[in-house]
């Protein structure tokens, strides 16, 4: 016991003797090892129950499981050490060169960064390739030391700007990052074919809000001409009463498009939107060095046409000072760690109003609601609040 306690102490006097920058590297280390750790656990669906029963999710006495649950950051922060230690990384880290990277692809074990070297292939220090699926993402900041064989090894993870992640389609307590240190999230919508849907730009307005970029929309094939543009360009004029830019485009005539790549110069932008209204045909209209294939090149090219992006791909275009991500079209778009008591706070006609009667009010059928009373007096917009209701249903009640 009074080893151990020694022990405590020396990792805590260590890590204060550390230079501000490798405190900073344990500290995410840590903070990666816990969240990893959580994600385990809740991978493992009934471990929770087994564990009051006594028993681990594997049948063996829970008081094991128990002792190696540390969630003290305290403790991860330990453990981040040791794992440094085990890794001479703490010793070792300034007697090698570290270069600046960004990751472009990701692969198995590793995937491209372009930096210093031009755009390399790059594996990953063990213990950040244990955390690959939500510690490495395109877009991600890295440092890296050269390999004799001219690829590089990822050593170090720059803290994030943004993460844009949503819950996996199978396994929704998994976040799957999209996209990390954007500064925009460009979600690309058609006037028509598929149908403008307003529902799953909301959906996707908050996600972006959660990540800390910028939502901003591109309402694409403004060339078509279809009975209801009044009423697309009429939600556009509420997006853009909500502070959201908004881009008219056409990739066919290329109307709206200086003006999009004016907006984006010298920023990282995410794409995304759902199959088929036009995402890689803009993106090459902004730049045709992209040559991302369009559903009829890949027709051409004899392929079934559909869903051909599969993972998300960092390009930068030296020549117009643009960074952007290409990511695969998405079916759906669902919201993780939010409850349906948090839900009121991501729409923001909601905000200015008076308060509610009740505060913890969920704007349904409470008595003293004044979104209600909004909603009755035409302040608040029916069909955005349709999809509050649409999307409350989907989340989980809060925790308390
Ligand atoms: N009229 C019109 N059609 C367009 C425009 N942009 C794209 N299209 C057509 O829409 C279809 C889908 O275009 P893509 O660029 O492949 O769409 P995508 O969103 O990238 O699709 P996925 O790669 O499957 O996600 C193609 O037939 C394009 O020719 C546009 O501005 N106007
Ligand atoms: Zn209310």
């Amino acid at each position: 016991m009074a080893k151990k306690k020694k022990q405590k102490q020396n990792h805590a006097e260590r890590f204060e003797n550390l230079s501000e920058e490798q405190k900073m590297e344990i500290l995410s280390s840590a903070a990666r090892l816990r969240k990893a750790h959580k994600m385990k656990k809740s991978d493992r669906g009934d471990w929770k129950r087994n564990l009051e029963r006594g028993r681990d999710h594997s049948g063996k006495k829970a008081s094991r499981m128990a002792k190696q649950k540390p969630d003290a950051l305290e403790d991860w922060t330990r453990k981040a050490m040791e794992l440094a230690d085990s890794m001479n990384t703490l010793e070792k880290e300034s007697e090698r060169e570290l270069f600046e990277g960004v990751v472009k692809s990701i692969s198995r074990g590793g995937g491209i960064l372009r930096g210093a070297h031009g755009e390399i292939t790059f594996f990953l220090k063990s213990e950040l390739a244990m955390l690959q699926k939500t510690g490495v993402s395109v877009g991600e900041e890295v440092y890296y030391s050269m390999k004799d064989d001219g690829s590089a090894l990822v050593e170090r993870i720059a803290k994030r700007k943004s993460i844009f992640s949503r819950p996996d389609p199978l396994r929704p307590k998994i976040e799957r990052v999209i996209a990390v240190n954007i500064d925009y999230v460009c979600m690309v919508s058609s006037l028509d074919s598929p149908v403008f849907n307003p529902f799953f730009i909301d959906r996707v307005l908050i996600g972006a809000r959660q990540s800390g970029a910028e939502f901003v929309l591109c309402l694409n094939k403004m060339d078509l001409e279809v009975e209801d543009k009044e009423q697309v360009l009429k939600e556009l004029d509420y997006y853009r009463q909500l502070g959201v830019s908004i881009f008219e485009v056409s990739a066919h005539d290329e109307q709206g498009i200086d003006d999009l790549k004016l907006f984006l110069k010298g920023k990282k932008s995410v794409f995304v939107g759902t199959s088929g209204v036009g995402k890689s045909s803009l993106l090459n209209a902004i730049s045709p060095d992209l040559d991302i294939k369009t559903q009829e090149t890949r027709e051409k090219a004899g392929g079934r046409g559909r869903h051909t992006t599969v993972m998300s791909t960092f390009h930068y275009l030296e020549d117009d000072d643009l960074y952007i991500i290409d990511t695969p079209g998405f079916r759906e778009f669902n919201l993780m760690e939010i409850s349906k008591d948090e839900l009121k706070f991501y729409f923001p006609e909601f905000d200015g109003l008076e308060s509610c009667k009740f505060s913890n009010c969920q704007h349904i059928h409470e008595v003293g609601c004044v979104v209600l009373d909004a909603l009755d007096n035409g302040d608040i917009y029916e069909r955005r609040y349709d999809s509050y209701l649409r999307i409350l249903d989907t989340l989980p009640k809060s925790e308390t």
